[in-house]
């Protein structure tokens, strides 16, 4: 017959690091408390019989947090044959308050201490011996974290289950004894009898579930309830607190005979770190410097490299190993480039002057079929010879990354110098390949071997447009989130993160939020999805499913691109634009959080911030590999299926269509054709109250659900056609109030496939990631609305139902945001926490 184990403790004793040793699995551990919230469940190594199960930490039996819901019904519902106790060996009289809870039960309890080596380190002395006797149950010393003495530990609990009866020493009080003892003759001798104990006590304490579960009848609550107010009038005090302390008083004389602490009175090497860390001043401007340090070492230096090398190297045309040759290269490429937009310049100048430059045009486009060298040098020279002497050409050069327009200026001289440059090379782009060791890209690899087994158009087209480019571009944050997950597993496996969630909290708590929702923010603004997956770290639930829901209004690093461009497009490049983006992020996620505070469904005080801090220790690198890995992890198996999927469906939609009523695949310049524009043009309605009703607009609010990156790359695409730049065509189209009611629209509603898996993951139920992302979408509804509506009305536009409908959004957000939250509530969860 198989054994079941519980593992059973304080938060952050210890208890996965022990899973981990003792069935070999690789469950996260995080120096904060409240890693494990769920119980989960492995095989003790070598013993198959055996089953050990991980428990949520709880601090006590009376349930207030979810996780202490989740460890109480399992030690009482499932009743495993034993429970483990494992306690923190520098924490011992918090710890033995459970301890003595856990005896009661009636199950076979043995006693783990753990954090041995840090025990031992401080010198101080544990006799276990002792603490057995006066516990009732054998005591072990472990230590988790090194592997030292865990599978004895193991086996005391198997032999415990087979052969021990653990009978609780501490016996209470007069009065209240005699109360138990009425309780139990009453209404619990039906029960096994080692479990009426533990029921006894709890009827004791008036426990509303336990009361709830035996149903007793008026007649015998009443009973109950005068042996319990005798107690209470004897001790005066209230049941539950006359147990609290009992306890209390009995583990401090346990404690006494068996405890040595050698370092008793003198601040540890954690109270000294905390002295400066959590310092009210200091606290803040050190915080500020590491999210600096990690954000940019990991964004912008390591991250960049890390990413580009992704981005263009792996999934773009090939990179230079080990990067030998690659700043060579790049220096002759950008030369080449430079000289070839002073050639094509002049070009273009020259035919805006009236000049026929058909044919210099042909020759020197190098994108052609038949791009000959030798043609566009004689065709070039040819051309500069025509150009009188002293003209100053002036043309525009296009932002790669923005598509920004810019105007330049070129002499004569230049030309000649850019000429020379070109014919240097040979009238041929530089090839990466002769310099260094070049590896050649996956899509290159793709498209050689597509081309050479004669793939049908569509589908090399489907596999290089759609898949590889798609799921590429999504991989190709692999390595920039693994560098930031290295840091930010450090973080949490040191302990330091435990304290930005204590100093934020001073500052969020104003706001009704918890101090833990700013880490996700703050990760949110370089991706969401590895800022949505932080929010892990916040145990309550409501607070947890409120920045999963908020997070990604802060604008993510693959928005930037999009601010830059409406800024550039509408705004004529004002600075005020990027800036008040992360401003319109912050104050959604603010009011975001006021509000929702106020509802039914997230009510309550912010995460009753109860959490201890844990002492600093140096993680070991195996904890922050695993930690690092299995965030990443998860990301990349997200590519492999959503992305996957959603990649190729757009590519299918934009690239399928009806051309003269017939259906088929497009060429590039018949997006407008598509399936894609279709939808758009169905819906584009919808945003006709935001000032955007396009079928443009809408369909690159729509791919930049895939990517928000897609954004300006539709853009791009839709707005190219026509005369004029793309930026000129979009100034057309857009008003400055519709252009900002698109921009804000696009930064707050859902995000990209990617954030909205993770969202999904993170929430856990389908309910919840649905409610999430309509109240994303119907935020950013509103805000354009509002946006639109209003400015138009300001700037003299007329008074309709749109205006009506946005002033009826202010009315209601203002009220919203001021009404009075129930204060009386949270005061009353507050409470019950301080009773603990
Ligand atoms: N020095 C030392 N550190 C340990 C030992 N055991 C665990 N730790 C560290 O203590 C921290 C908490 O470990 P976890 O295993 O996550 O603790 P837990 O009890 O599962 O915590 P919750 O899931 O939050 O209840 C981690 O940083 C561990 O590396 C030990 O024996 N010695
Ligand atoms: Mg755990």
């Amino acid at each position: 017959m198989s054994l079941t184990i519980a593992l059973a403790g304080n938060p952050n004793c210890g208890k996965t690091t022990l899973f981990n040793g003792l069935t070999g699995s690789n469950q996260f551990v995080g120096n904060w408390p409240g890693v494990t919230v769920e119980k989960k469940e492995g095989k003790l190594k070598q013993h198959s019989d055996v089953v050990i199960t991980d428990l949520p930490g709880i601090y006590s039996l009376s349930p207030y947090t979810l996780e202490e819901v989740v460890a109480r019904n399992y030690l009482l519902g499932e009743r495993p044959d034993a429970i483990l106790n494992i306690i923190d060996g520098t924490n011992l009289e918090r710890n033995l308050y459970l301890t003595t809870q856990l005896t009661e039960l009636g199950i076979p309890v043995v006693v783990a201490v753990n954090m041995m080596d840090i025990v031992e380190k401080n010198g101080d002395k544990i006799n276990i011996e002792e603490l057995g006797r006066e516990l009732g149950c054998k005591v072990v010393e472990i230590s988790a974290l090194k592997g030292r003495g865990i599978m004895e530990a193991a086996e005391a609990a198997i032999h415990a289950a087979k052969n021990e009866k653990t009978i609780p020493q501490h016996t209470f009080c007069g009065s209240v004894e005699h109360a138990l003892a009425h309780i139990e003759e009453l209404v619990l001798h039906d029960m096994p009898e080692e479990q009426q104990r533990w029921y006894a006590i709890k009827i004791f304490e008036r426990d509303s579930k336990v009361l709830e579960q035996l149903n007793l009848s008026e007649e015998t609550r009443a009973h109950i309830e005068k042996d319990i107010e005798a107690a209470e009038t004897e001790e005066d005090d209230d049941s539950e607190s006359i147990i609290t302390n009992e306890r209390y008083l009995y583990i401090a004389s346990i404690i006494k005979g068996c405890y040595k602490k050698v370092s008793a009175g003198k601040l540890t090497i954690s109270d000294k770190i905390d002295r400066i860390v959590t310092n009210r001043i200091l606290a803040l401007p050190i915080f500020a410097v590491i999210m600096f340090i990690v954000y940019y070492v990991s964004v912008t230096t390591v991250g960049t490299v890390a990413t580009d090398w992704a981005n263009d190297g792996v999934f773009g045309d090939g990179w230079h190993l080990f990067g030998i040759g690659s700043s060579a290269y790049s220096d002759v490429a950008d030369e080449y480039n430079e000289a070839l937009t002073v050639a094509n310049g002049f070009v273009t100048y020259e035919s805006e002057q009236g000049v026929d430059t058909s044919a210099v045009e042909a020759a020197m486009d190098a994108e052609s079929e038949d791009y000959d060298p030798e043609a566009a040098k004689a065709a070039l020279t040819q051309f500069a010879a025509t150009i009188p002497a002293g003209t100053e050409a002036t043309y525009e050069v296009e932002d790669e990354e923005t598509l920004a327009t810019e105007d330049e200026t070129a002499t004569v001289d230049d030309l000649t110098a850019a000429m020379a440059v070109l014919d240097q090379d040979g009238y041929e782009a530089p090839d990466p390949a002769n310099y260094g060791v070049w590896i050649p890209g996956i899509p290159v690899f793709v498209e050689k071997a597509l081309t050479s087994i004669g793939c049908a158009d569509w589908l090399s087209g489907l596999i290089l447009d759609g898949i590889v480019a798609g799921v590429g571009a999504v991989l190709g944050f692999v390595p920039q989130m693994l560098v930031l997950f290295i840091f930010l597993a450090f973080l949490e496996a040191c302990g330091y993160m435990a304290r930005v969630a204590f100093i934020m909290d001073r500052i969020f708590r104003r706001f009704g939020l918890s101090g833990k929702s700013f880490i996700p923010i703050l990760i949110g603004t370089g991706c969401g999805v590895p800022g949505i997956m932080a929010s892990r770290t916040i145990e309550n639930e409501k607070d947890r499913r409120m920045t999963i829901m908020t997070t990604t209004f802060i604008p993510c690093g693959a928005k930037t691109p999009f601010i830059a461009m409406v800024a550039g497009a509408i705004f004529g490049g004002a600075a005020w634009v990027a800036t008040s983006a992360y401003f319109l992020g912050i104050a959604a996620i603010i009011c975001s959080g006021v509000i929702l505070k106020k509802t039914k469904i997230f009510e309550g005080d912010p995460a009753p911030f109860v959490m201890e801090l844990p002492a600093y220790h140096m993680p070991t690198v195996g904890t922050v590999l695993r930690s690092m890995w299995e965030r990443g992890w998860s990301f990349i198996k997200k590519a492999g299926t959503i992305i996957l999927l959603s990649t190729i469906l757009v590519w299918f939609l934009s690239y399928f269509g009806w051309v003269d009523g017939s259906f088929g695949m497009l060429a590039e310049d018949q997006i407008d054709c598509s399936i894609l524009a279709k939808i758009g043009n169905a819906i584009c309605w919808i945003f006709a109250p935001l000032g955007f009703g396009n079928w443009q607009a809408t369909v690159a609010s729509i791919t930049g659900l895939i990517a928000k990156e897609n954004i300006v790359g539709t853009m791009g695409i839709l707005y190219s056609s026509g005369a004029g730049t793309v930026y000129q065509n979009m100034a057309a189209t857009f008003s400055l109030a519709s252009g900002y009611a698109f921009l804000a629209f696009n930064l707050l509603c859902a995000p990209c496939f990617a954030a909205m898996g993770a969202i999904r993951r993170e929430m856990n139920s389908t309910k919840w990631f649905l409610g999430a992302i309509g109240y994303q979408c119907g935020l950013a509804y509103l805000v354009g609305l509002v946006i639109y509506q209003i400015s138009s009305l300001l700037s003299g536009g007329g008074f309709g139902i749109g205006t009506v409908a946005a002033i009826v959004v202010i009315v209601l957000f203002f009220f919203l945001l001021l009404r009075p939250s129930k204060k009386a509530e949270i005061r009353r969860n507050t409470l019950a926490v301080d009773a603990r």
